[in-house]
């Protein structure tokens, strides 16, 4: 699903408006009648609604939505802040359909001292800002949005379109914010419900369509996109019925140390686990016997050294690997340094490279240069800052997230809530599944074995990273439902990755 800016939204309402064609009231109407409907499924009429209107089209929302829940019997009260003189057209326009029946049930806001006293059970709808916003609120318009939250504890709260004083295109500034508990939005994610600071104010986000032209939507090209089944689909390949093991792959493992065999083996299985015809795991001596008994399903090559991987850039003498994952329980020796190194000057293909393989880059930045394109890093966001340098905000590491991926022409996947993958065309997705439950040792381990995996059986590093994260995610969101968030664990999510395949696809 594209993300659209607030500007391409608009471009859009106005793009439907000429072409379906429909009036910017009618479109109103039926977005309006998609929250009505929502609210109508989930909340009856023994809920009095309190609705806050502000003066532009987001206001002309709540106030359909008041004239719809009172046509069907609902106690609705709605406020109309008078912070301006003017009012957009529609606004007007519905603001004198609710008069014609229900004008004792509407009254204007000017001040914190018109902030209505709220019985028990009432439901508050926020329609005082949508994509319109354009500045902080300020005064006592502003006190209205802090009055609302302070009945966050006893009521639901209830954005319309984007939760009033949030922008709609970046991490949030403003002090005065609604805190909603459900957002219902408009045909498109917003970028700012995915950045990790607005977490506090969009609460449980549900999209409802409200029919935008489908042209504007394919013609119109978008940075940030969201992940889903539908990607997913066309991603997917089944398995050739005349294949052999050949056919998926040989796959090589750079992972462990002393003490840290448990990533080595965690990310091994995942590989296996995603499909690689074969998988070699290149382990320190102390690794031997514990991968071997671990994992009797994967090769493994043992190290000069007894304690870390120093040696692994000799094993690319063997030409037959189709993707090299390094990194879970490397350890940062100077030895690995120098055979990382090695390897990267002598490996040309796409690479996945995660935990200390990327503590190292980070200790030897030169190496970054040296990357092959098209290769996959997985930093959550530590490892991100130790790579790239900080970030002043959520909105500025993305820039700096994409601009690094399209310079040195490599997918990065920053971890997090909704997981963003950085392309080297600039695009930025956004993955949906996975839960709490994932932040857990090994759970990155897991992803790595999981991306090493599918390059393994020649997916496109494009089409690795997006499949890759959707489906760690969705086994990790498979083990959560069955053992609960605390119980599950990074073994967990390779248990479910089989269910994964067969139902998040
Ligand atoms: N797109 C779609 O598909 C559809 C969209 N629809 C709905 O339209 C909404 C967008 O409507 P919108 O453009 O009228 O903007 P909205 O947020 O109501 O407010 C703008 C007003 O507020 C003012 N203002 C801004 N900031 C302010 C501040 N800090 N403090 C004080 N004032 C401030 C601003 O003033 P100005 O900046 O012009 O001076 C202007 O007067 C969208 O979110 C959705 O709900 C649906 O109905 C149909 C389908
Ligand atoms: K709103």
């Amino acid at each position: 699903m594209k993300i659209f800016s607030a500007a391409q939204i608009r471009e859009a309402d106005a793009f439907t408006i000429a072409h379906e064609p429909i009036s910017s009231s009618g479109l109103m109407e039926r977005a309006a009648g998609k929250c009505a409907a929502w609210l109508e499924d989930h909340y009856s009429p023994v809920h009095p609604v309190y609705i806050f209107c502000g003066k532009g089209n987001n206001g002309g929302d709540g106030l359909v939505i008041a004239r719809l829940l009172l046509d069907h019997g609902y106690t609705v009260r709605t406020g109309i802040l008078q912070y301006s003189p003017k009012a957009s057209a529609d606004q007007e326009l519905k603001l004198q359909a609710l008069q014609e029946h229900y004008s004792s049930t509407v009254y204007d806001i000017g001040d914190i001292s018109d902030f209505p006293a709220l019985p028990a059970n009432a439901i508050i709808i926020d329609a005082i800002f949508g994509t319109g916003m354009s500045r902080p609120i300020e005064g006592w318009t502003a006190g209205i949005i802090h009055l609302i939250n302070d009945q966050r504890q006893k009521h639901v709260i209830i954005s319309v379109d984007m939760p009033s004083g949030l922008m709609a295109d970046e991490s949030n500034r403003h002090t005065a914010v609604v805190q909603a508990h459900y957002t219902l939005s408009f045909e498109f994610y917003k970028l700012a419900f995915l950045l990790r600071e607005n977490a506090p104010y969009a609460g449980e986000v549900h999209i409802l369509p409200i029919g935008l032209h489908p042209d504007y939507i394919t013609q119109t090209p978008a940075r940030y996109h969201l992940s889903d089944r539908e990607i997913m689909r066309t991603i997917y390949r089944p398995r050739d019925p005349f294949a052999h093991k050949g056919t998926y792959g040989h796959a090589l493992l750079i992972a462990g140390s002393y003490g840290k065999m448990g990533a080595a083996i965690l990310s091994a299985r995942a590989c296996l686990r995603a499909g690689a015809g074969l998988l070699s795991c290149h382990v320190p001596q102390c690794g031997y016997d514990i991968m071997q008994i671990s994992e009797p399903c994967a090769m493994c090559i043992t190290d000069e050294d007894p304690r870390y991987n120093t040696h692994f850039h000799q094993d690319i003498t063997n030409t037959n690997y189709k993707a090299i994952g390094i990194g879970p329980g490397l350890d940062t020796q100077p030895g690995t340094a120098k055979s990382f190194e090695h390897l990267l000057s002598g490996w040309q293909r796409p690479m996945v490279i995660d935990a200390d393989a990327l503590n190292l880059i980070s200790v030897y930045p030169f190496l970054l240069a040296r990357i092959p394109a098209g290769s996959i890093l997985t930093p959550h966001p530590k490892e991100f800052e130790r790579l790239f340098g900080p970030s002043a905000n959520d909105t500025a590491r993305l820039d700096l997230l994409s601009k690094q991926a399209v310079s040195l022409q490599i997918y990065i996947i920053l971890k997090g809530r909704y997981t963003a993958i950085a392309c080297p065309d600039g695009a930025v997705y956004f993955n949906n599944t996975g839960n709490p439950g994932m932040a857990t040792g090994g759970s990155g381990d897991v992803l790595t074995g999981i991306l090493t995996g599918l390059l393994s059986q020649d997916y496109s590093p494009k089409a690795a990273v997006l499949l890759g994260v959707w489906l760690h995610g969705y086994a990790g969101d498979l083990a959560a439902a069955h053992l609960s968030q605390e119980a599950m664990t990074a073994t967990d999510i390779i248990s479910w990755l089989g269910k994964a395949f067969q139902e998040g696809i």
